[in-house]
């Protein structure tokens, strides 16, 4: 296995590529184990598409498929911190070279797209990758009185109204108006949601922080954010969440809000890039910290 993590969301990835592995939650849960495991917030399996079932149906043209599991072994369909450390790991198992042009890596969601790209901080190489579409609910009087939800947040006085967003998975987000709230909550507890999504969802805080305007006139609007993810607890960063986070703050903010976000989360800052048509990109850097040989048998029963 090696180890890696996108801003400190922290992934076991495991080199599988001819499909011969059988991952089942047990072993997921095992491996996830910060204890008596390896830790982590999720396996990611590299396996060929043409080895998969049913899912190489949603991944058409890829060679690659990254096959996600979060901590408690559920199968979630994405993660974008995640594709970001694929593409690092395809990199240096051989599979992908940046300088031939983009890797396009198969996940439930769909085919994302992975560049090397232009870094924010120093955290070593970033990478961008195509989020696909990325769906509010329709009609504005969900965003007028701030969401199409309710959400609970132990830590926080009163409920707050969240937003559903999808980015080929599930999440909600909650703005709150200061950094001391997003501080004083208390995710070891998980947010309640109502109406109760039927798959779960992931739930990001956000901070609104304001908008810079750089020397040639653009401008990027910042935020803050926590989240809690399905599957898995409080984590230090979630890609789809950025990405989620930043076109709810967007939505809420009219169209005078801008298209380029930075998310700033407790493992680091990631970019987030809203497109007019609806798309969003995600980047940010991806770090491998290890390799190692499981004793499978050692492993937590
Ligand atoms: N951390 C990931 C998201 C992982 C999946 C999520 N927990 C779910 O169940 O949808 C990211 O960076 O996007």
């Amino acid at each position: 296995m090696t180890k890696g993590h996108g801003t400190q969301n922290d992934f076991v990835l495991l080199d599988d590529r001819d499909g011969e592995l059988e991952l089942t939650p047990a072993l997921v849960r095992q491996l996830c184990d910060r204890r008596a495991g390896l830790g982590a917030d999720g396996v990611i399996r590299l396996v060929a598409t043409q080895r998969l079932g049913e899912a190489s149906a949603a991944a058409p043209g890829t060679t690659w498929f990254m096959d996600y599991r979060n901590a408690d072994g559920s199968v979630a369909q994405m993660c974008g911190n995640g594709v970001r450390v694929f593409a690092r790991y395809a990199h240096r198992l051989g599979l992908w070279d940046p300088a031939t042009g983009p890797l396009d890596v198969g996940t439930r969601a769909g085919v994302r797209t992975v560049v090397t790209t232009r870094a924010e901080s120093g955290d070593g190489p970033w990478f961008t990758v195509g989020m696909g579409a990325v769906v509010l609910p329709a009609g504005a009087a969900a965003l007028a009185s701030g969401g199409d939800a309710q959400v609970d947040v132990a830590g926080l006085a009163v409920t707050r109204p969240g937003l559903s967003v999808d980015v080929g998975n599930p999440h909600t987000v909650v703005v709150l108006a200061q950094e001391s709230d997003l501080d004083a909550v208390d995710l070891t507890v998980p947010p309640v949601v109502e109406p109760v999504p039927v798959d779960g969802t992931n739930v990001e805080l956000v901070v609104p922080l304001g908008e810079m305007t750089s020397a040639d006139g653009r401008v990027t609007g910042r935020i803050r954010m926590r989240v809690h993810e399905r599957g898995v607890g409080e984590t230090r960063s979630c890609g789809t969440g950025a990405v989620a986070a930043a076109a709810a703050v967007r939505a809420w903010g009219g169209p005078q809000a801008p298209d380029v976000w930075l998310v700033d989360v407790p493992g680091g800052t990631v970019r987030v890039t809203l497109h007019a048509d609806g798309r969003a990109d995600l980047a940010g850097p991806a770090v491998l910290v290890a390799d190692a040989t499981v004793d499978l048998a050692a492993l937590p029963a």
